[in-house]
């Protein structure tokens, strides 16, 4: 049997850090903040806030929800977003995503604010992770991917990883994080002949499609590394990942569970990023200031 490799620790020691940083933050008399945008009640959402309000909690960051209608117009969500980016109480924004279908997110990204955008929807960021420049916000799944390989020392170097999954909020950026440390992506997408073959070809697997259960026995080597980043409901109503992990748990070396894998990371990295946005903006200010 593989070893379950938790968030837990990894979330814990980052949120350590973020702790004293906020604690910083506010003997200066500066209350980092942020505000979570949703869009109607799915359910990968409400998990998502429920995980990400306890972090803000637990680290002293000010949360703010904007529960938005499910059938808002385009240019009345543009308005909530310009509310936010203009608010200078608030450092960071995290819109949910994928938006309702009728919300154009091709338009949207460009209206966030790209020094308070902390899981980078906006392009500026999305190009700051292209070239590997880290003054930006990479998106915090792909990031909570990358520090948990890290923690539990899997070697990236010359890996060969795939990727099931070609979204803009993981599948891609993990992959382009992935290169930048010298491994070796695939990515598999709906139209990929064979996924089963490429995955079974990977040292590590990362699952990111969203299809739960998707992932056999049949898609893992022998000891690869199985990373699942879905957040799904099952035909229960339970919350299960795109790993079928009771099926799979034997073959792999390590995996990680869901819940308490990928996503616990995932909110301590947000608070990083809050923290990180509410530094700079800070600076600025100051610096104008003199
Ligand atoms: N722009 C954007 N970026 C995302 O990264 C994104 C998104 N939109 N939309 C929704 C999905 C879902 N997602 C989760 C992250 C953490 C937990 C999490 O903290 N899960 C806890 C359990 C939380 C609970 O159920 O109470 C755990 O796995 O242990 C869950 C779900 C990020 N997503």
């Amino acid at each position: 049997m593989g070893e379950v490799i938790y968030g837990k620790p990894v979330a814990d020691k980052i949120t350590e850090t973020v702790k004293k940083d906020v604690e910083e933050l506010k003997n200066r008399g500066i209350v980092p903040k942020l505000a979570i945008v949703r869009v109607g009640a799915k359910p990968d959402d409400l998990a998502y806030e429920r995980g990400a309000l306890k972090r803000c909690e637990k680290v002293g960051i000010e949360p703010q929800v904007v529960e938005l209608p499910e059938d808002i117009s385009q240019d009345d969500f543009i308005k909530e977003l310009h509310k936010l980016n203009d608010d200078e109480m608030v450092h960071g924004i995290l819109v949910f995503r994928p938006l309702p279908k009728h919300l154009d997110e091709s338009v949207i990204k460009y209206e966030i604010a790209p020094e308070k955008d902390v899981d980078c929807f906006s392009p500026v960021n999305e190009g700051k992770l292209y070239e590997g420049d880290d003054s930006g916000f990479s998106p915090c799944t792909p990031v909570a991917v990358m520090e948990i390989l890290k923690h539990y020392d899997v070697k990236l170097k010359g890996a060969d990883v795939t990727v099931i999954g070609a979204s803009n909020v993981v599948g891609k950026p993990v992959a382009l994080l992935l290169l930048n440390e010298a491994a070796t992506p695939t990515i598999c997408h709906i139209d990929t002949k064979d996924t089963a073959k490429a995955s079974r070809n990977a040292d590590i697997l990362v699952a990111a499609c969203g299809v739960p259960r998707l992932v056999k026995e049949n898609f893992v080597k022998d000891s690869a590394v199985v990373i699942d980043v879905g957040i799904n409901l099952d035909e229960n109503g339970k919350l299960c990942g795109d790993v079928d992990f009771d099926n799979v748990k034997e073959k792999a070396s390590k995996i990680t569970p869901v819940p308490k894998g990928v996503g616990s990371v995932t909110t301590s990295i947000l608070a990083r990023h809050v923290v990180k946005a509410c530094k700079m903006q800070t600076e600025k200010l100051a610096e104008a200031l003199v």
